[in-house]
């Protein structure tokens, strides 16, 4: 297990005949978000209910900090905290009194919950609405409450699955700015099933697909995954179509207007430098040339499509 907060080895589950997840294996070993991508029932809520312990596994094993989550659940808890898809607030009970239960089902020492409660409040942005009423605040601010005791008992490493699903667009960025926060001092797994958000805050990526596992590692790495295949070039003389398909080996040109063209082509690094060449050479006053990169939403696809 080495220095791994989380150690996660050959995971599978089945809730009836189907596998909901197999043979999941990662393991984090430092601070900042990762995110779990994947589609509506690939199997995100799964994983994180097994590591958090909330769903027993029908293989494999889950380390936290070192300590077997199956056989030893109490002392392995101590170190996670939790925010399921569906937060489990308790709307008649003030937010201080919610913190306050939290804490003691954490099982932590009486004489830390008040200071507990006030630093999870403070972190959360949420100290001046401690007497007031879960019911009685916005979506936005539930939601913090619910991250507030995933980390009330200072966990090392903190789940939140699906945490912005249904907020409105500013109190996406405010829940957002508040994980970043968060992974300074804890380290983060995050489901989401929208690109957008894992580019907007994770570090590192593990993307699931059907119950696999079929992407991990950095950020960087993923949006690189698949290098680009294709440029764009605005020509002001341009020769045409024709002239531009023969110039160089390339799998199509396509025709945007009458100066601009998309250029198609297969593992070629040189090719753009050729089309500037002839470019110069024939003086068709080159404006523009564009590499265009995938999309997250086409690596997705494509990743997807590799499974099995
Ligand atoms: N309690 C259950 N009983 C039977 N099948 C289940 C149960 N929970 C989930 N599944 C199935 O297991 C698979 C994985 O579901 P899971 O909820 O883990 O996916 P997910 O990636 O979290 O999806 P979502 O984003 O929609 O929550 C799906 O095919 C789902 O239908």
């Amino acid at each position: 297990m080495g220095s791994s907060i989380v150690s996660v080895k050959n995971l599978s589950h089945r809730y009836s005949v189907q596998w909901a997840i197999k043979d999941i294996s990662f393991d984090i070993t430092k601070k900042g978000v990762m995110g779990l991508l994947g589609s509506n029932g690939a199997g995100k809520s799964t994983t994180m209910n097994i590591i958090c312990g909330v769903l027993n596994q029908t293989e494999g094993e889950v380390f936290i900090n070192g300590i077997n989550l199956r056989e030893n659940p109490v002392e392995a808890k101590k170190y996670i905290g939790f925010l399921p898809q569906q937060p489990p607030l308790y709307t008649d009970l003030t937010v201080e009194e919610y913190l306050r239960n939290a804490a003691f089902l954490r099982l932590m020492d009486k004489s830390e919950v008040n200071k507990a409660v006030d630093i999870a409040l403070e972190r959360c942005s949420i100290t001046h609405f401690r007497d007031r009423l879960i019911k009685n605040l916005s979506g936005g601010y539930q939601q913090r409450v619910g991250i507030a005791q995933a980390i009330v008992h200072n966990p090392s490493f903190v789940v939140l699955d699906e945490p912005t699903n249904g907020l409105d667009p500013n109190q996406i960025v405010d829940i957002r700015n508040l994980i970043r926060e968060i992974a300074e001092e804890h380290s983060v797994l995050l489901s989401t099933h929208i690109l957008s958000e894992v580019q907007a805050i994770c570090n590192d990526i593990k993307m699931i697909d059907n119950g696999h596992l079929v992407f991990s590692g950095s950020m960087e790495d993923f949006d690189n995954y698949i290098a680009p295949d294709s440029f764009v070039i605005e020509l002001n003389h341009s020769p045409g179509k024709e002239v531009l398909a023969r110039l160089a080996p390339n799998k199509g040109v396509e025709a945007l207007s009458e100066k601009r063209f998309r250029i198609f082509f297969n593992e070629d690094n040189t090719i753009t430098e050729k089309y500037i060449e002839e470019s110069v050479m024939n003086d068709w006053d080159l404006k523009e040339l564009v590499v265009e990169r995938c999309s997250l939403d086409q690596i997705f696809a494509q990743l997807s499509g590799k499974v099995k």
